[in-house]
């Protein structure tokens, strides 16, 4: 089979052709990246860029389709296009060219989710069969697990993409477009800053880190520092959660993908975690990392081979297209990112390793390697710290938790009680769940947020249902930390359960019960948030 690809979100004019037959399974790609003159990537100019370079390439690569068949003609059996997300003018030329396409060659046409393409990409090279993956681009940063016919979001950016976030900081200090490769350089020649570190279960935020680096510039700061600690805090944030995202489904593979995956420091990283873990870490070349027709085609395959084509005209470019919108009609119902965990004897965790002793957890922050020494031993310090304060200053506001018997703070190591007989991921049911909403809204009530309130982190089976984990939460009264916490949750709910829908309605009931209607109201607009700016 041999399909053409044609990709023009944002940034890269591009087509490949993908032959399932040819013998190295050769992907025969030809971009042309549009650069701005200045600033970042005006809509209009990409738009007309497009218009121009488009049609090249997708020449160049019909040339190459006729050179490679034996037929004398293209031998093209589908044409699969970027759908969505992006730019809307450019998604437009890009629809219009594939349209005109397969209606010349009449074949049919596929429309592709750019953002799972970026993830379908690693998981057919890797041959990995249900991984999580990282997506790292320009306008999104997201984990994606794959459970019942979608790819479900286990986390993503509240507000701006990580590659937009950082060409931000690099117009601020005046380098041009792309900032990405610029602040790598740099940062090779920089010693580590410390910047705001905001990690909210598995979603996380730029925002408070792009300000502050662009105050340290303004404040005389050497450049080349604030590049370090940028990319050391932003690639140890996204490590962070992707880890935390490989606890939580029990998975042991991970993807990268996105444009920010071509960043070395950010590769590095994540293999180390991975390994630290027993995992297995794929990330492809860098020319499929980046914006490329490629993956179009790859995964324009997959669906055209399981009859996931579009009629002309159902076949409108969607600029806000969701991967969680996407039927995923090319993978079998039966697999998934969930899978159950076996424990025996200690367990890791995203962050620590807990070990049983009697009646006692011993749960304990080992350093991570694939931090920067200076970051890991706050982070640590910090998080063991606020988590022996709150699980204790939580039982005092009426939300069950296990007692703190002893803390070291030196060591990163607190001992508590056992409690419960597994956590609620096991044994997931509304009532559990409405209970959890209760001690989340008592909790609220006090002043605390949890900062990680996922299934995994909620013990159930003993008398009542506990609140573990409490090393990312902290004291505010902050209507819109309130809902993080309850968004988090949800999220959690959503990327591993059969029927997320009656256990959410559980959930917001038992918050209803003791909680500020405030809060469910801002969940609301937490939901739609940050999402392809
Ligand atoms: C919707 C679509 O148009 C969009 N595409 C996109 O953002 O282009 P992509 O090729 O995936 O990523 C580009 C980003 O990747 C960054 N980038 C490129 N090389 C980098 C490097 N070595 N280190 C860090 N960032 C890098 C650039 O600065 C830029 O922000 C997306 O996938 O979100
Ligand atoms: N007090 C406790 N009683 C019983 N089991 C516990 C207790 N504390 C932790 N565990 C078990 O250990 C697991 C990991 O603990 P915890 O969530 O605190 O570690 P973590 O590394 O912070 O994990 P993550 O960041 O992935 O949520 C829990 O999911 C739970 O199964
Ligand atoms: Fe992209």
């Amino acid at each position: 089979m041999r399909v053409l690809g044609i990709e023009g979100t944002a940034w890269a004019a591009s087509a490949a052709l993908f032959d399932t037959e040819a013998e190295d399974d050769s992907i025969f790609i030809d971009s042309d990246p549009y650069q701005p003159e200045s600033g970042g990537i005006h809509p209009r100019e990409a738009a007309e860029h497009m218009a121009d370079a488009v049609p090249a390439v997708v020449d160049s690569v019909l040339s190459h389709a006729v050179e490679t068949s034996d037929a004398g003609s293209p031998e093209i059996d589908a044409v699969a296009f970027s759908r969505g997300p992006g730019l809307g003018p450019c998604l437009r030329i890009v629809g219009t060219a594939a349209r005109s396409l397969a209606q010349t060659l009449d074949v049919p046409l596929v429309g592709v989710n750019h953002m799972v393409a970026h993830l379908e990409i690693g998981r057919y090279q890797s041959g990995f069969d249900s991984p999580v993956c990282l997506n790292a681009s320009g306008a999104n940063a997201h984990l994606l697990g794959y459970h019942n016919g979608r790819y479900r979001v286990l986390g993503e950016t509240m507000d701006t993409g990580v590659g937009n976030s950082i060409d931000k900081f690099t117009r601020h200090v005046g380098w041009s477009h792309p900032g990405g490769p610029k602040v790598e350089q740099a940062a090779k020649d920089g010693e580590y800053v410390d910047l705001p570190y905001v990690v909210k279960g598995m979603d996380f935020s730029f925002s408070g880190i792009m300000s502050a680096a662009k105050q340290a510039y303004d404040d005389g700061e050497d450049v080349a520092d604030i590049c370090c600690g940028l990319q050391e805090t932003i690639f140890g944030m996204l490590t962070e959660v992707a880890e935390r995202a490989l606890s939580l489904t029990g998975t042991d593979e991970l993807v990268l993908g996105g444009g920010v995956g071509q960043n070395e420091r950010l590769r590095e990283m994540l293999a180390a975690m991975c390994e630290e873990r027993g995992a297995e870490f794929y990330a492809p070349d860098p020319r499929f990392l980046r914006d490329n027709a490629g993956m179009i085609a790859v995964l324009g395959a997959k669906m055209y081979e399981a009859g996931d084509t579009l009629p002309i005209s159902e076949s409108s470019i969607d600029p806000n297209y969701r991967p969680d919108q996407v039927p995923v009609t090319w993978r079998g119902d039966d697999e998934s990112v969930a899978r159950a965990v076996t424990d025996s004897g200690d367990i890791r965790g995203a962050e620590a390793t807990v070990s049983f002793e009697g009646d006692t957890v011993v749960k304990r922050r080992l350093p991570k390697t694939y931090r920067h020494p200076e970051l890991d031993a706050r982070l640590r310090k910090e998080r063991t710290v606020a988590e022996a304060r709150l699980t204790s200053e939580a039982r005092r506001a009426g939300v069950s938790t296990p007692l703190v018997r002893d803390v070291d703070v030196q060591e990163s190591t607190i001992s508590f009680q056992h409690v419960g007989a597994c956590d609620l991921a096991e044994d997931l049911t509304a009532d559990a769940v409405r209970d959890v909403g209760t001690h989340l809204g008592r909790l609220h009530r006090a002043g605390i947020v949890h900062g990680d309130p996922t299934t995994r982190n909620v013990r159930v089976g003993g008398e009542f249902v506990q609140l573990i984990d409490f090393g990312l939460g902290f004291h505010t009264g902050h209507v819109e930390d309130h809902a993080m916490d309850l968004h988090v949750f949800e999220q959690s709910i959503e990327g591993t359960a059969d029927d997320p829908e009656p256990l959410r309605e559980a959930f917001e009931s038992g918050y209803e019960a003791v909680g500020d209607d405030d809060v469910l109201a801002r969940l609301r607009t937490v939901e739609g948030r940050g999402r392809y700016q």
